[in-house]
């Protein structure tokens, strides 16, 4: 119940789209302040809609993190795709990334054209990296921001130096509709614990990595078990390749680069689970796994 004296409590779920790399997963971890969703400086690494949960004394903001839309090429792309269009039929707000350091190009028109598709979402543009250029600078793309559509806010933020972050939080969670808590205080993601485990495994083999490899490379959990006699948690996991020659990039001269693989993951593995981690990663090869749809669905897609 509200009355003058008690503040109209909100929830909802927000999602964040734009061109690959304009910072929508950096965004969501600043905003969350967990690591949530990877990060990477290669486009298109997101693969799965991971939730974040920023909760505020105004509401509860749930963010559903999509992977960045573009034109399908394969059988993978095509199914991302859909994944977005769920999510966007879904949400309350859609925030629009587009980076200030950046002209606006066709890529960000062809992205707001498909926004009309969703006029049940409320729309706010969300112009990221302003750390990287002078203040005219974010006022003139503000401007070129401002003539795309009739926005509902348009807010300058910069994830990584943590500007007006406090301020987008506000806009987004006052277009949420009035709601109880659509999650317990403590929880700041729903994404289960194996899949975070993947991805974080699978951001660690991205480090370093180039050209199209990072679209050849999925993380399944075989087996996940806590050690009764010890304070450790034993994970097996299996990072999939599509072809011999990958593999060997991957494992790299006598191991090595697995083994890096293998401890820049445990590094951010260990505080998600909170205890000792031994971490097994197998590479194994699933020829042209992108394109091969039971393959896809044995992968998580
Ligand atoms: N200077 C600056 N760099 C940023 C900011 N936000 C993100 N970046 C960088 O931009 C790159 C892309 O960021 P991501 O968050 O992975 O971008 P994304 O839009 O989620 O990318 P996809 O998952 O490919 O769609 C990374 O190198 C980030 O460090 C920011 O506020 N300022």
């Amino acid at each position: 119940m509200t009355d003058d004296t008690t503040p109209t409590f909100r929830a909802g779920f927000a999602t964040f789209v734009g061109r690959p790399n304009v910072g929508k997963s950096t965004l969501t971890n600043a905003l969350v302040g967990e690591k949530v969703a990877i990060t990477s400086s290669k486009p298109q690494t997101t693969r799965q809609a991971i939730r974040g949960i920023v909760h505020d004394p105004a509401g509860q903001l749930i963010i559903v993190d999509t992977p960045g839309m573009h034109r399908p090429r394969t059988l993978l792309g095509e199914r991302l795709n859909s994944l977005v269009q769920q999510t966007l039929g879904d949400v309350d707000v859609i925030g629009f990334c587009i980076p200030a350091d950046e002209k606006i190009g066709p890529g960000d028109r062809y992205i707001n054209e498909q926004l009309d598709a969703y006029p049940r979402a409320k729309k706010v543009a969300i112009v990221t990296k302003i750390d990287e250029v002078s203040k005219p600078a974010v006022g003139d793309q503000l401007f070129a921001v401002s003539q795309l559509r009739d926005w509902e806010a348009i807010v300058p933020v910069s994830a990584t130096s943590r500007i007006q972050l406090d301020v987008l939080v506000a806009e987004l969670i006052a277009l949420l509709p009035e709601s109880q808590k659509l999650y317990p205080d403590d929880q700041s993601t729903d994404a289960g614990l194996e899949s975070r485990i993947a991805e974080l495994i699978r951001e660690a083999a991205l480090e370093g990595v180039r050209d199209e490899l990072p679209h050849s490379i999925a993380v399944t959990i075989d087996d996940l078990s806590e050690r009764d006699d010890k304070d450790l948690v034993e994970i097996y996991a299996n990072l999939w390749v599509e072809r011999d020659s990958q593999k060997g990039i991957i494992i790299g001269p006598k191991g090595s680069r697995l083994g890096e693989v293998g401890a820049r993951a445990r590094a951010e593995i260990e505080p998600l689970v909170g205890k000792q981690v031994y971490l097994n990663i197998r590479v194994k090869v699933a020829k042209d796994w992108q394109r091969d749809a039971k393959l896809l669905g044995r992968l998580g897609f």
